[in-house]
């Protein structure tokens, strides 16, 4: 059945309602069968007043595992990398268990730990002691192994930040190259994504972006501008800058079979559930919408910025819609109806 058409005026009702949850701004853009949809909200600067544009660059959080998992993908049909091998093959001794496969990583069952949330058990300050950091990958690591597994390879769905973390040290480990070029070879240049970065570890966002504000835990204190940080805290897994448009493009290429070989996609939407209407791939989510209709894509939360970059199927119809604040849990489920107007007409 066809889908039913876009809807803007829905569209600019989740908007208006994020920045009156605390949002400084947000954005939408849907790309439809090549027609172009746009809405925004609010300011992308709260000192200038500067209103947000749909071209404005953002931090994407884990919308960056997506574009990790392609990488690791085209890889294996390089035949370079095998899914179900244990990943101590390719980096002998890094984890405590050689039961832990590629594919584990990729679909959070490692069990492995997630240090992220001890380091952000405290929003302001855990971050502030970060975000002029810059880790190693293996301390990363070292820091979620300080801490037991959460469940044994395979056995369960447990979201961990330490799974892309590792898929960096995979990637470096088998191109011989930092993550940066990987992304910029395999899918920044061929797709053509000029507001997609990986600038690790500067803390500037490249070019026109909104700034993104982080909210404070306790009620009523001021946002905290989150704008400059190495994000070195997540890099392989939440580390790149991009745009709606680039981030439509990613995803339509994605889903319509640009990127990878047909077998490789098939691997990256098979699903486990996560909830009743959410289910997790391989660096890909799958959320099932109110009209039936289910969309693809990722999810992305780092200090400032929230983004929900979803395709259909065929990659015909993408939406992006980002606000420019977190920790703010009422802004990012009523972001999710920016789902619905895209994709179920509401
Ligand atoms: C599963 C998520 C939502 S969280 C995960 C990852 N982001 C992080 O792990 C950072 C968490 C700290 C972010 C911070 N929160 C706190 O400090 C809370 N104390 C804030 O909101 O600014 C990302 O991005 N993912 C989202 C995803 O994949 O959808």
């Amino acid at each position: 059945a066809a889908l039913p058409a876009p809807n803007t005026a829905g569209l600019a009702t989740v908007l208006r309602s994020v920045v009156a949850q605390g949002a400084p701004g947000a954005l939408a853009r849907i790309d439809d069968h090549g027609r172009t949809h746009r809405v925004t909200r609010g300011v992308a600067d709260r000192v200038t007043g500067r209103a947000i544009s749909t071209g404005d660059r953002f931090r994407i959080g884990s919308v960056t595992k997506t574009f990790t998992t392609v990488v690791l993908l085209q890889l294996v049909d390089e035949h370079r990398l095998a899914l179900d091998a244990p990943v101590n093959r390719y980096l002998p001794g890094l984890l405590p268990d050689d039961r832990i496969t590629v594919r584990h990583l990729l679909s959070h069952r490692s069990g492995l730990y997630d240090y992220s949330d001890d380091m952000f058990a405290a929003s302001v300050s855990g971050f502030e002691a970060v975000r002029e950091k810059v880790f190693t990958y293996r301390q990363l690591v070292a820091l979620s192994l300080k801490k037991p597994r959460t469940n044994a390879p395979g056995a369960a769905y447990s979201y961990s930040n330490t799974n892309f973390v590792v898929a960096g040290l995979l990637v470096e480990k088998l191109t011989g190259k930092p993550v940066r070029t990987a992304y910029r070879d395999r899918i920044i240049q061929p797709l053509k994504l000029t507001d997609t970065f990986y600038v690790h570890p500067d803390t500037a966002i490249p070019g026109r972006h909104t700034r993104g504000y982080l909210t404070p835990d306790r009620a009523g204190a001021p946002l905290v501008d989150a704008t400059a940080q190495t994000v070195s805290w997540a890099q392989s897994a939440g580390a790149l800058i991009s745009s709606a448009r680039d981030l439509d493009v990613f995803y339509g290429a994605l889903l319509g079979g640009r990127l990878l070989s047909a077998a490789r996609l098939a691997d990256m939407e098979r699903f486990t559930k996560v909830s009743s209407t959410t289910a997790y791939g391989l660096g890909l989510r799958r959320r099932d919408l109110s009209c039936g209709v289910s969309v693809y894509g990722h999810t992305g939360a780092v200090q400032g910025y929230y983004t929900y970059s979803f395709g259909t199927k065929d990659g015909e119809r993408t939406l992006t819609a980002m606000a420019n604040t977190s920790n703010n849990t009422e802004v990012l489920n009523t972001l999710a109806g920016a789902l619905e107007s895209a994709f179920c007409g509401k």
